[in-house]
């Protein structure tokens, strides 16, 4: 996994069909995808439940590129190890899920993995400044954790361009994650970001028999996140 700061759309596939998720990797990624989002909910930490690790090494072998991993469960570390296992490429745990983020952070690096570090609307980014030498991306919830298809927080743009700020030109990706359509991804762009997470705006209209309206919906989002850029 290479980095770059150009845009990448990661369409996550909580919006997409629950029986075919192996076809449904292989639509997005066929139709312009960058990464495919992988969110794990544990009815716990989240109000929700989805995949566990047998799930996300079933649909490894469907995706090409990045699986991005975003694990919404509380405690983390003890499942670290069957998410790498399952083939995630990102690993990405919350601020809030425990008491030890360094250590979930280290044990993520352990596996091999690139690490990730979300944060939920509510939580700031002083702790980010201590953590930068641990992290390969930052994700920036812009909706509450746990179901998608709900409405951007837009306080978090500013979230966003204060993190960018303590980022500064570290080899650092800026998630998106919550809320992303054609009018809120050049918000967020234009501060920072360049993994943009969508879901209900990727999958709209569109399924494994059709999935055309999967790559208009991804170049839309694209390019005008690109053209705040
Ligand atoms: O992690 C989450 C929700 O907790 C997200 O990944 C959503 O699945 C994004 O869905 P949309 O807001 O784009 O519909």
């Amino acid at each position: 996994m290479e980095f770059s700061r150009a845009i990448k759309i990661a369409p996550s596939i909580l919006s997409a069909d629950f029986a075919n998720f192996g076809a449904e990797c292989r639509a997005i990624e066929d139709q312009g995808a960058d990464w495919v989002h992988v969110d794990v909910m544990d009815g716990h930490f989240v109000p929700n439940l989805t995949f566990g690790p047998a799930m996300c090494a079933a649909i490894r072998p469907h995706i090409r590129g990045v699986m991005d991993v975003h694990l919404m469960i509380a405690p983390v570390d003890p499942y670290i190890e069957a998410y790498a296992q399952a083939g995630a490429d990102v690993i990405t745990a919350h601020l809030e899920a425990g008491p030890h983020i360094h250590r979930t952070l280290q044990a993520i690096r352990n596996t091999g993995k690139k690490a990730g570090l979300a944060l939920n609307p509510g939580t700031g980014i002083d702790a980010v400044a201590h953590l930068l030498d641990m992290v390969d991306l930052i994700c920036v919830m812009t909706v509450n954790p746990g179901f998608g298809g709900q409405k951007f927080i837009h306080s978090q743009v500013d979230k966003v361009r204060s993190l960018r700020a303590v980022i500064g030109d570290r080899p650092i990706h800026i998630e998106i994650d919550g809320g992303v359509t054609v009018e809120t991804a050049p918000l967020v762009a234009a501060a920072g970001a360049d993994v943009l997470v969508a879901g209900s705006a990727v999958f709209k209209g569109g399924s494994v028999a059709d999935p055309a309206p999967y790559g208009a919906n991804i170049r839309a989002i694209r390019a005008a996140a690109e053209a705040a850029v």
